[in-house]
């Protein structure tokens, strides 16, 4: 459980988060999603202890999580930031691998059981024929597959993630959020695309300027006046093979469609 209470948060005196929280019980994936420079990335590097908050509280499963030491948050949390790590001169194996960092004793040699865990997170994000090239040589989509991996293998109970869906060919953003959904890791998810966040999301917690606009089950945060509000665009809604889908137009261009929420 991850529980974010009235957090601000300012930049050189500048607030740009103003009294936000959040609430993901076990399992639950939060979708973060808001214009640019409304404070997701933000938002979610205090839900890390990347960032000390100025105000508010946030805990993973009531601890506070600047009372968790390193070791400790990095066997509860595993983050995927929106910076992917630069040119370390590393396989993708090892980059992987570093996911186990948190559960081995500093300078104890990786074993069996780690390599296999791996492997299976390098199968799950399609990279296992990746494993032996260098990391740094690989695509922005690549690279973003086998950062998800390294999550998998470090086997936390809470996910970060900041714009996962990054780089990734339309295929693998439906298959990695998915793969997020069905894990049953309890997770705060950034994205931009309102209809993966709609489709893969439990919840959705909707910012603006630093500020939550709305919050709670993805048809009832993405109406199309939030929308219009937020991000100054015409919005359709409509329902697909069972789920929302948001059909976007500019505002001084309306779709010809009349609406159909
Ligand atoms: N290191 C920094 N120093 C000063 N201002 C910053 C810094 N990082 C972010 N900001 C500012 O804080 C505000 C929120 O930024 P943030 O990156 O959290 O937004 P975001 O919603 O994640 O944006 P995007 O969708 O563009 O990634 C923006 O106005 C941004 O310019």
């Amino acid at each position: 459980m991850i529980s974010a209470t009235d957090i601000s948060f300012g930049y050189d005196g500048n607030l740009v988060l103003d009294g936000v929280g959040l609430a993901a019980g076990p399992g639950e994936v939060v979708g973060l999603i808001g214009p640019n420079g409304s404070g997701k990335t933000t938002f979610l590097q205090t839900l890390y202890a990347a960032l000390r908050p100025r105000d508010g509280l946030v805990t993973i499963d009531n601890d506070p999580v600047t009372s968790l030491s390193g070791t400790a948050l990095a066997r509860r949390v595993a983050v995927v930031a929106q910076e992917t790590p630069s040119d370390l001169p590393v396989t993708v194996a090892e980059m992987v691998l570093l996911g186990r960092a948190p559960h081995r004793r500093l300078l104890t040699p990786f074993n069996r059981e780690d390599h296999r865990t791996v492997a299976a997170a390098l199968t799950r994000v399609g990279a296992r024929d990746l494993a032996d090239r260098r990391f740094a040589t690989l695509s922005g989509g690549e690279k973003q597959r086998v950062l998800v991996a390294r999550t998998l293998a470090q086997q936390a109970d809470h996910l970060l993630l900041d714009e996962p869906t990054n780089h990734l060919d339309i295929r693998y953003q439906h298959e990695i959020l998915r793969l997020v959904s069905e894990l049953n890791v309890t997770t705060v998810v950034v994205l931009h695309d309102l209809n993966l966040a709609s489709r893969y999301c439990d919840t959705l917690v909707m910012l603006n300027h630093g500020r939550i606009v709305s919050a709670g089950a993805p048809e009832h945060v993405l109406t199309a006046e939030a929308v219009r509000a937020v991000y100054g665009m015409h919005v359709e809604r409509v329902y697909a093979g069972g789920y929302l889908q948001l059909i976007f137009s500019p505002i001084d261009k309306p779709s010809l469609h009349p609406s159909t929420a």
